[in-house]
């Protein structure tokens, strides 16, 4: 079994650079499927499993993808297929964004359904919403999505009723080629937002509005394929911050965009942690005695969810006591239990997690439940006493790009190993524990 062993106690000093946004760079490569002429060039792609799985997404649809140099080269041109089967969507959920762009092109796309996932349940009603304004027939059978229209989709005014990423990604992207101009209300407002619709216009499409709540699209005949480059991964970014921030270190993170993480540093310069605009990225120094604050995660430019975790392995150490409040998914404290076996103190209170501080943590075998709370676990190791080994790294491996190497240049004591589990039983099934969600992300 694959596993990171962390030793605390080492700050973490030097340089480090962020890669390619995830969350930016698979709607990106979604969205190329609606060139109907051209290739596109997409650069500063992560090197990520997720990156892997959307290229087989395409792969099977009939699409040409080659992955080189952090560079993809898409060519849509051909005859598309029309499916996402379970084997994808269930590796990762961002698969389901391929359903606006194949409306748009091809009319009809059968993608299976995502189902439940560590963090929540997370439908995706909103999507379909949004398709069925705009002309889609939406039918939900034998574990598919279907959707179909005649001829084209048409331009439509869809209020969303939570500012969701993913339904204001595919509502943009099936909207391009519709005939009208489709307005989305309540859309979301993240970078990774502005990201996709810079694409698009690229490509060819009217897309106005991108990271305001208000977005409009004004319907073209067709697009063609486009050069991109991904805006850097703010997420990836603030895990390197909080790593500095946790270990007393100073360290300077290259690509980290301060527009993108105002809610991040904001929190951060409460708890007394210096962080300053340095040329091409951001220098953190972490201060003796970090002090308590209150996070509630939020819609962009509200505090990220997908920092929530590793935030709260910084609370850990602050001193008195911080409450963190999770409203954008209902099932994002997985990592508490595992906090707990290095010995913090937690307590969850409905949505609320109430974290008194300091902890001394205590190195322990602990598991990703999910990507982001894995990333948490080792940035707690590295200031637990003693050895944290970290398994479940299929989580972490979703959304960080060798993430131990990374933390090692910089002065942290981690290293990823294979380590042979001795049971003394044979073909002995993992305990529950470790199998939990193994299969959705
Ligand atoms: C690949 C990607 O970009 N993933 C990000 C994206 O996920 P994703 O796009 O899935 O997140 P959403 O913004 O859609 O979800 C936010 C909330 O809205 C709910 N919801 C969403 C859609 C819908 O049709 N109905 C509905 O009820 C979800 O269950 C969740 O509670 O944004 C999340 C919120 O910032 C991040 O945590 C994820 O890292
Ligand atoms: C939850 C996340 O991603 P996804 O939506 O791809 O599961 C994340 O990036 O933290």
């Amino acid at each position: 079994m694959e596993k990171i062993i962390v030793r605390g106690g080492n700050q973490l000093h030097g340089k480090i650079k962020v890669e390619g946004a995830k969350n930016a760079v698979l709607p990106v490569i979604a969205a190329s499927i609606l060139a109907e002429r051209g290739t596109s060039h997409i650069y500063d792609v992560p090197s990520l499993a997720d990156v892997y799985t959307m290229r087989e997404v395409l792969r099977n649809l009939n699409i040409e993808v080659e992955y080189e140099n952090r560079s993809f080269r898409v060519n849509a041109e051909g005859v598309l297929k029309t499916e996402a089967p379970f084997e994808y969507v269930r590796k990762m959920r961002a698969s389901f964004l391929v359903m606006g762009p194949l409306l748009a092109r091809i009319g009809k796309a059968r993608i299976a359904l995502p189902g439940g996932c560590a963090i929540g349940s997370r439908p995706i009603d909103q999507h379909l919403k949004g398709f069925e304004a705009m002309g889609a027939k939406v039918e939900i059978g034998k574990g598919f999505i279907e959707a179909q229209v005649d001829g084209r989709l048409q331009g439509a005014k869809i209020y969303l009723d939570f500012p969701s990423v993913g339904a204001t990604e595919n509502i943009m992207m099936a909207a391009t080629m519709a005939e009208g101009t489709t307005i989305i209300e309540n859309a979301a407002e993240e970078p990774e937002i502005v990201c996709l619709a810079n694409y698009l216009n690229a490509m060819g499409a009217k897309v106005r509005g991108a990271g305001t709540g208000i977005i409009r699209v004004e319907g073209v005949e067709g697009l063609q394929g486009a050069e991109h480059t991904v805006i850097p991964d703010r997420i990836e970014a603030g895990t390197f911050m909080v790593a500095a921030a946790i270990t007393k270190g100073d360290l300077v993170v290259e690509g980290a965009v301060a527009e993108h993480l105002r809610p991040l540093i904001a929190k951060m310069e409460e708890m007394g942690v210096t962080i300053t605009e340095v040329e091409n990225g951001l220098r953190v120094i972490g201060p003796e005695t970090l002090k308590p604050v209150d996070i509630k995660t939020m819609p962009h430019p509200g505090f990220p969810t997908d920092m929530q975790a590793q935030m709260m392995a910084l609370l850990l150490q602050a001193d008195g006591t911080s409450v963190i409040t999770e409203t954008v998914f209902e099932n994002r404290y997985m990592h508490v239990e595992e906090f707990r076996r290095m010995n913090s103190n937690i307590k969850i209170e409905g949505r609320s997690a109430i974290i008194t501080g300091p902890n001394q943590l205590q190195g322990a075998e602990v598991a990703a439940t999910d990507l982001r709370a894995g990333a948490a676990l080792i940035l707690a190791g590295l200031v637990a006493e003693g050895v944290t080994r970290v398994t479940e790294l299929q989580h972490i491996d979703r959304g960080y790009v060798n993430l131990a190497a990374k933390l090692q240049s910089i002065g942290a004591d981690v290293d990823r190993i294979e380590e042979v589990v001795e049971t003394g039983i044979e073909d002995m099934e993992a305990p529950a524990s470790l199998r939990l969600n193994t299969n959705f992300v």
